[in-house]
C-alpha cells in the first residue's frame, strides 16, 4: 500500500445541492497538497468526509487502507474552518482538551509550537487575535502524532504578518512521513510551500498536479493558473 490517501467515486448532496460529484483521487505521503477551489466548490466537506465527520452519497475513502471509521480517525488529524476550542478556555486548558481526547496528542511539541507561536498557556482563548487564535487551531492539529493532516483554510482571514508566521510553523513543525492537505483560495501567499495541488471546481477536481511540473509546463505561477480557472466563479 503506497497510498496513504484513496479518495474513489465520491459523491455527497445537501438537498438537490450536488457539493460533490465523483471525486477521485490519491495522495502519497511526505507531501504537502494544496486543495485549490473558489468558495463554495467543496474544499470543506471533502475534508470532512475524509475526516469521518459526515458521510459520502456513494464511493470510497481510506488512509492508508483503513476505511473512514473509528480506526481511521486515529491516523488522521483535522483542523476545521470553525474553531475547536470554547471561548471558557485558556491556552492551556484547549490543550489539555486535546490531550484528553486524543492518546497521540505529543505535550512536548505543543509546548514547542506554543513558544515559536508566541502563545502563553495562561492567555484566554476569546480575548485572542484571529490570527493567534489560527496559531493555537494549527497548533493543536499538528501536536498530535498523525499520518495526515488536514487544515481548513488556515490562514483565511488573517494579516500577512500572520500568515507568514503560521507558513513558517508548518514548515517547522511538518513531520516529513506524514502528510498535509491544506484547502485555501488564498493561493498567492501559501503555493510556496505545496509539493502538489488539485483544483475543486463545482465539486469536481479539474486538475491534480506537481507544482514543479505545472510552472514548467505553463509558465505561470499557480495563483495566475487558479485565477485563469476559477475566472469565472
Ligand atoms: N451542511 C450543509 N447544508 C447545505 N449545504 C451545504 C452544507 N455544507 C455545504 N453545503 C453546500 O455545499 C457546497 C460546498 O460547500 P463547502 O463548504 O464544502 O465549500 P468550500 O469550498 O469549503 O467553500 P468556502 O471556501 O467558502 O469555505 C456549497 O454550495 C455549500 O453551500
Amino acid at each position: 500500500m503506497d497510498e496513504l490517501l484513496e479518495v474513489q467515486g465520491v459523491t455527497k448532496k445537501f438537498g438537490s445541492k450536488q457539493a460533490l460529484g465523483n471525486v477521485s483521487f490519491t495522495l502519497g505521503a511526505g507531501r504537502i497538497t494544496g486543495l485549490l477551489g473558489s468558495n463554495g466548490s467543496g474544499k470543506s466537506t471533502l475534508m470532512k468526509l475524509i475526516a469521518g465527520l459526515a458521510q459520502p452519497g456513494s464511493g470510497r475513502i481510506s488512509v492508508l487502507g483503513v476505511p473512514i471509521g473509528v480506526e481511521s480517525r486515529k491516523l488522521v488529524s483535522f483542523m476545521p474552518d470553525v474553531p475547536v476550542t470554547e471561548s471558557w478556555m485558556n491556552v492551556g486548558d484547549a490543550l489539555k482538551f486535546q490531550r484528553d481526547f486524543y492518546p497521540d496528542f505529543d505535550q512536548a511539541k505543543a509546548q514547542r509550537m506554543l513558544d515559536f507561536m508566541n502563545l502563553r498557556v495562561q492567555d484566554k482563548v476569546r480575548t485572542l487575535s484571529k490570527g493567534m487564535n489560527e496559531r493555537l487551531q494549527l497548533t493543536l492539529a499538528l501536536s498530535r502524532r498523525a499520518r495526515l493532516y488536514m487544515l481548513d483554510e488556515p490562514i483565511g482571514g488573517v494579516d500577512p504578518v500572520a500568515r507568514t508566521k503560521i507558513l513558517n510553523a508548518l514548515m517547522e513543525f511538518y513531520e516529513e512521513d506524514s502528510s498535509i492537505l491544506i484547502s485555501t483560495h488564498l493561493v498567492n501567499d501559501i503555493e510556496r510551500i505545496f509539493d502538489e495541488v488539485i483544483f475543486l471546481k463545482n465539486g469536481e477536481i479539474v486538475l491534480q498536479r506537481e507544482v514543479e511540473e505545472l510552472r514548467l509546463e505553463r509558465g505561470k505561477s499557480i495563483d495566475e493558473l487558479f485565477r485563469e480557472v476559477f475566472a469565472e466563479c
